[in-house]
């Protein structure tokens, strides 16, 4: 799915006016009526108290056609009007016209502090205040007004946006931003939702298809996508019958070092539940016994170091490499990490302290092969990349040493972000379950299986990221959130691709 602005957004809307020839007033009764819709089926009829806060824009047009519907079905609704400006949008007058149709409880005007109403625990909030439209911070009164109904604890869901939040940069630490207990958005997800910075405004994510032209949604120039799970679906590879392990590639996992020994095994492990036909590992002697008897399926070359790495077999055969969980960087491990990339032809993956090698060696970034992938979390980013002032200018960095190095950078977090160039894609499978350690090493051997089984690296950093991320979310499932290790999620890889290829199954009946 493609992660537009409010410019693209507002385009499509125009566009979608004149070519299915309605109203933006029928536009906006369509869209609030979804809306509605999610709600009553939620709510069922429950006789809680419904306040919604409407702007004096379209978002408060919508807020309005949802205290219509709301009211019509007999809900306890209170409808407040925000009135930061004298202004009013043509739908929402036209709306709030409609509105004496089905109740004589005129909206209460809020103009300043005096006005606000009390606000419950048990309230359920309707954020109608301001959606794509903001174009500054939210100042004064109004500011305050969000700060009390976050302070409230009632539940709060969001229209289109959380009141006070940019599609297109970070507010600043004191703005006042609507903190979202669920955002139901119009058509298409923004990017702000994603971002460390302010996912937490935005809470549970439903996106709504309101039925924007269809033709100028596919041209729309976007190289940002949210990946789920038709899009994985998509770049998924069956299987063939007539097959056998050689077609599956050969994953060669370097790393490890006394006491860290595990990240290997970690890696390796998922390397195989991924599907690699052959794995090896190359590490210190001290990891020999663990690793052969951990994992059996695997065959182990040892470094002639007991406790470190500090060469690389130049003759090995293998379809890809990856370097660094568990490394150290010692400078006989550096030494290690050049040899490598002095010796390989393909792709490869490096993770970890090989990225820490890299960060104090930037010489060696040159050395790595064309659409290589790295899988930096946020502190090995900063020491690649350097510091960023916020998400945006982060995404900005990365971009650019991307298209410098031509190299592929997954950056791991709640949302992984992968970036190739210009186009980057966003991951929204994973959960907090999955803040354990070794779950960065299982990704790596989930993606470097992906790429020895000659899938583009790209698009086996994308896929490897998502499946991760459903694997995790399927330990969790079976296990509760606290209980979720590393070694589960690589235990659950296949019931993860399973349920793709079973969900392909079900499009093709
Ligand atoms: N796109 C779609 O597909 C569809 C969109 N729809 C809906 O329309 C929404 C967009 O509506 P919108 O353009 O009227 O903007 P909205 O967010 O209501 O606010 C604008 C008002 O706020 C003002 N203003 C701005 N910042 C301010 C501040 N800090 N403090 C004070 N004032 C401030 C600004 O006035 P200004 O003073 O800048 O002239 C203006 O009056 C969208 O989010 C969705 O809900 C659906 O109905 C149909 C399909
Ligand atoms: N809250 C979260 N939601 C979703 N995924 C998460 C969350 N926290 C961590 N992860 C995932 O877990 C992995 C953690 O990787 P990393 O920080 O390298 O851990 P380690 O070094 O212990 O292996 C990443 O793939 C990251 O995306
Ligand atoms: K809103």
């Amino acid at each position: 799915m493609k992660i537009l602005t409010a410019e693209q957004l507002s385009e499509g809307d125009k566009i979608t006016i004149e070519k299915q020839q309605i109203t933006s007033e029928e536009l906006m009764e369509r869209a609030a009526t979804l809306v509605f819709n999610e709600i009553n089926n939620r709510l069922q009829g429950a006789p809680i108290p419904i306040k919604i806060f409407c702007g004096i824009g379209n978002n408060g047009g919508d807020g309005l056609v949802i205290a219509r519907h709301l009211i019509q079905h007999g809900y306890h609704v209170t409808v407040y009007v925000v009135n930061y400006s004298d202004k009013r949008s043509d739908d929402f007058l036209a709306n709030y016209e409609k509105l004496k149709d089905v109740t004589n409880d005129w909206p209460q005007l809020i103009k300043s502090e005096d006005n606000f109403p009390e606000i419950n625990i048990g309230d359920f909030i309707i954020d109608a205040m301001f959606g794509i439209g903001l174009n500054r911070p939210i100042e004064g009164w109004v500011a305050n007004l969000v700060k009390l109904i976050n302070k409230s604890q009632a539940f709060i869901l969001a229209i289109d946006m959380p009141s006070g939040l940019f599609s297109d940069k970070i507010p600043a630490e004191d703005a006042a931003v609507i903190e979202a207990n669920f955002t139901l958005s119009f058509q298409a997800p923004k990017l702000v939702f994603f971002l460390p910075d302010t996912m937490d405004y935005v809470g549970d994510l439903q996106i709504l298809d309101i039925g924007l032209d269809k033709e100028f949604l596919g041209k729309l120039q976007s190289g940002n996508h949210l990946i789920g799970e038709e899009e994985a679906v998509s770049l998924y590879k069956p299987r063939k019958a007539n097959s056998h392990k050689g077609d599956y590639g050969h994953a060669l996992i370097v790393g490890g070092s006394y006491g860290k020994i595990g990240s290997v095994l970690l890696t390796a492990t998922a390397a195989l539940k991924t599907g690699s036909g052959l794995c090896s590992l190359y590490i210190p002697k001290c990891g020999y016994h663990a690793v052969q008897t951990g994992l059996p399926e695997a065959m182990v070359v040892t470094d002639v170091e007991d406790d470190l790495l500090s060469g690389y077999p130049e003759d090995f055969k293998a379809d890809v490499v990856c370097f660094g969980m568990g490394a150290g960087t010692a400078n006989k491990t550096r030494e290690a990490l050049k040899n490598m990339l002095n010796t390989v032809k393909t792709p490869v993956l490096i993770d970890a302290d090989g990225l820490n090698i890299l960060s104090e060696n930037k010489e060696l970034l040159d050395l790595l092969p064309e659409n290589s992938v790295l899988t930096p979390h946020p502190g090995e980013l900063k020491r690649l990349v350097g510091e960023w002032k916020d998400d945006f200018h982060k995404l900005e960095l990365v971009r650019s040493f991307s298209k410098k190095y031509k190299l592929i950078i997954v950056i791991k977090g709640a949302h992984t972000f992968v970036i190739d160039g210009n186009d980057m894609y966003v991951n929204n499978s994973g959960n907090p379950g999955m803040a354990t350690a070794g779950s960065g090493d299982v990704l790596s051997g989930v993606i470097t299986s992906f790429m020895g089984q000659s899938y583009e690296p790209v698009t086996a950093a994308v896929l490897g990221v998502f499946l991760h991320g459903r694997a995790g979310d399927i330990a969790a499932e079976n296990l509760g959130y606290e209980s979720v290790l590393a070694g589960d999620i690589a235990k659950n890889i296949g019931k993860a691709i399973q349920g793709l290829f079973s969900r392909k199954l079900k499009n093709s009946e």
